[in-house]
């Protein structure tokens, strides 16, 4: 069953900035897709396109279907109701978009009395159930958001995105700020999620090496177009692209969780998306580019094994 399909999306904001070009995508129900990239790629633009959450000044084009509902087309009732029932968000700075003074067990039960039309009785009943889902005791009900740590707020953040049973979690850095230990179970516990409940999730991540520790399948972005996508370990242990290639040179050979980016992997920056060149946008950090890599600007190449990346070194035909 489809969970969120992007068709040929392209998200652009005033002054010409083209954040995502092209971008197709789709994450079906019980998989977990990853999309990697450095600052300024584009990723969060693609996940918040996904539940038009954009500012209004961006231009979105292309289609995004979530269970085949085309979302540009949804009323605004319908969105409210899609972005809690149908499709939750979890962002790196969520565990800080708490009430302070409202307990936890108010927070989470919230979504329920108003997309669920649950009684605020029968909503609380609920809570403790889904703190317990995601690791915490019921009592913590009780606590108000300064009484729990980073990691506990991050999880009462995903038992809020739980709450009315969506079919698609997009978690945007959610586990960034997190240290590796607390990271590890959380990543565990949405694992688990997507296994049990056949969850569809797209998790976004400037760190490579996590996306292929717990995706499926892993698409790496690079100046707002997808550069390489395919099966998680099988881009890691054999990039096709020379953007990945030195990705996952950077990589710290630790293991798997372990692993970090290192800053100084890559040399040199990514272009201004707000004023892009001619040709190919990785041209100037590439240490395989040829002449006509200036005038062309090659799209997705099958690489083989359900793999494609966009690079005129990639054989085979256009995908
Ligand atoms: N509201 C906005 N107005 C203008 N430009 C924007 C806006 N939001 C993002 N951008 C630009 O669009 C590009 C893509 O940003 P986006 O946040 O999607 O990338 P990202 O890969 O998620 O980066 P990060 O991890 O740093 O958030 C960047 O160049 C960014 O500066």
């Amino acid at each position: 069953m489809p969970g969120l399909v992007f068709e040929d999306v392209h998200v652009t904001y005033p002054g010409g900035v083209r954040a995502v070009r092209g971008v197709s995508l789709e994450v079906a129900s019980g998989r977990r897709v990853g999309v990697a990239g450095e600052s300024g790629c584009g990723k969060s633009s693609v996940a918040l396109a996904a539940l038009r959450l954009l500012p209004a000044s961006a231009e979105v084009s292309g289609r995004i279907l979530i269970d085949d509902e085309d979302v540009a087309g949804m009323s605004w009732g319908r969105l409210r109701a899609v972005r809690w029932t149908g499709a939750s968000i979890v962002f790196q700075g969520a565990m800080h978009a708490l009430n302070p003074v409202r307990t936890v067990g108010h927070q989470i039960a919230e979504p329920l009395i108003l997309h669920d039309k649950l009684s605020p009785k029968a909503a609380a009943g609920r809570v403790g159930g889904l703190l317990e889902r995601v690791g915490l005791p019921g009592w913590r009900a009780g606590s108000f958001p300064h009484q729990l740590s980073g990691g506990q707020r991050q999880r009462v953040m995903i038992a809020m995105a739980l709450a009315c049973r969506p079919g698609l979690i997009i978690a945007d850095e959610a586990t960034t700020a997190l240290d590796v230990m607390i990271e590890a179970q959380v990543l565990r516990l949405l694992d688990q999620i997507v296994a049990d409940d056949r969850i569809a999730l797209l998790m976004i991540s400037h760190d490579v090496s996590v996306l292929s520790a717990w995706c499926d399948e892993l698409a790496v972005m690079y100046a707002g177009r997808i550069v390489e996508h395919g099966p998680a370990k099988a881009v890691v242990q054999a990039p096709s692209h020379p953007y990945v290639r030195g990705l996952v040179g950077a990589l710290s050979p630790v293991g798997d969780v372990g692993a970090r980016l290192s800053p100084h992997g890559l040399a040199g920056r990514a272009p201004d998306p707000a004023g892009l060149p001619r040709g190919c946008a990785f041209r100037a950090r590439c240490d395989v580019a040829v002449e006509e890599c200036a005038s062309l600007d090659v799209g997705l190449r099958s690489s083989g094994e359900g793999r494609v990346a966009a690079c005129v070194h990639v054989g085979g035909e256009s995908s």
